[in-house]
């Protein structure tokens, strides 16, 4: 996405096609799109909404947030790219910030602490995800939904719920947004093995905290010769990147630039989906029958409907197969959590 965004953005600053697509005559090449980011003057918020306005395949971009929207919006309106961006700044206006958006974008909600978990956060954030949840499904049931709020196992199912409740649940739909396990991985795997960082592939599947997070570096490409303890290291290290930030920031919260980068490139994998372009494939945190739990992260084809395959784990060496029945029972109770908080 970088290299591709980066091109389609200087082109569109630079070109004369610039001027045909922020008229809108450029529709049959670029759809226009409508992003909506919900908590858009967070840690997370902020620079994602950044990263959107720079995204060329948005037209139009939503930054909704209960406190300091409008200093947010006017802010990131003045840069010279496609999108119209509008703030909206209080519940009142939730229902217009969602109305027409293909994307919806979640990063509002708590950060963690040093000595938190994640589930620590369940208490507020479920109840402020579940009421978003209920506007989306009123105000746009069709836009596909990036779940970026903590904790995800829990959150996920909490969307599910909410939606099957108004009757507009469609799994195809809902994504926990697990990049940043990825970009993690991709980044460890680089600097250890000493291969480009920019040629790494590695799928992380199974959840969002601690040992939920699997990295698979046994399909790690390029292949490297790594031991066994330097792949535990490498495990390790990924499962507790959340954490490595959390104690960096000494109390001021948990990953905001990092995830900002990687909620940019699921939401741009979303975006690139419905607009039909093939083999758009990323991790994520989706209904699944890949296991025995209802949801789980793996790779997920994304296509013009949201969800067009949820792709198997492959061979896995085993270790990972080792991670992948301890991490079960810990996923499963967190995804009860959320189905039982949203159904009560
Ligand atoms: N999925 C991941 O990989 C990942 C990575 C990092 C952080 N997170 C999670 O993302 C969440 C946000 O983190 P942050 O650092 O941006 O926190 P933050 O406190 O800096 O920002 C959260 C924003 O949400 C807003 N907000 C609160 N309630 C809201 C509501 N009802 N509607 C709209 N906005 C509301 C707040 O006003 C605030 O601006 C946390 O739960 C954090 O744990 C997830
Ligand atoms: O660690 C956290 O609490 C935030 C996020 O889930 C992360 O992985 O950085």
């Amino acid at each position: 996405m970088r290299t591709s965004m980066l091109r389609s953005i200087k082109s569109l600053t630079t070109s004369p096609s610039s001027h045909v697509l922020r008229r809108g005559y450029a529709s049959e090449a670029v759809p226009d799109r409508k992003v909506a980011v919900l908590g858009a003057a967070g840690g997370i918020g902020q620079p994602l909404s950044l990263l959107m306005k720079l995204n060329p395949l948005v037209s139009n971009l939503a930054l909704y947030d209960i406190a300091n929207t409008p200093g947010v919006a006017a802010d990131v309106s003045h840069i010279n790219t496609r999108s119209e961006v509008v703030g909206y700044a209080s519940d009142a206006e939730l229902g217009k910030a969602l109305e027409g958006a293909d994307v919806v974008i979640i990063p509002a909600g708590v950060p963690r602490k040093p000595g938190m978990t994640r589930d620590d956060l369940f208490n507020i954030n479920a109840g402020i995800v579940k009421g978003l949840c209920e506007a989306i499904a009123k105000y746009c049931p069709k836009a596909l939904v990036n779940m970026i709020s903590n904790p995800v196992n829990s959150t996920v199912p909490i969307a599910s719920e909410v939606f099957k409740k108004a009757g507009t649940y469609d799994p195809k739909r809902l994504f926990g947004v697990t990049t940043l396990d990825v970009v993690r991985a991709k980044t460890f795997y680089a600097g250890k093995a000493k291969v480009p960082v920019a040629e790494v592939n590695v799928p992380v599947v199974g959840g969002h905290a601690g040992i939920t997070i699997l990295p698979l570096f046994s399909q790690a490409t390029p292949k490297a010769n790594l031991s066994n303890e330097e792949i535990t290291a490498l495990t390790k290290r990924t499962q507790d990147g959340g954490t490595e930030v959390v104690e960096a920031k000494a109390g001021k919260g948990s990953a905001t630039l990092s995830m900002a980068y990687a909620g940019a490139i699921f939401a741009d994998a979303c975006l690139k989906g419905l607009n039909g372009v093939p083999d758009v494939v990323e991790c994520s945190f989706v209904e699944s029958t890949v296991t025995e739990l209802p949801f789980f992260a793996s790779k997920v084809r994304i296509g013009k409907n949201g969800v067009e395959e949820v792709l198997g784990l492959g061979a896995l060496s085993d270790y990972e197969r080792e991670g992948l029945e301890k991490l079960k029972p810990e996923l499963k109770s967190s995804i009860e959590k959320g189905i039982k908080f949203a159904s009560q």
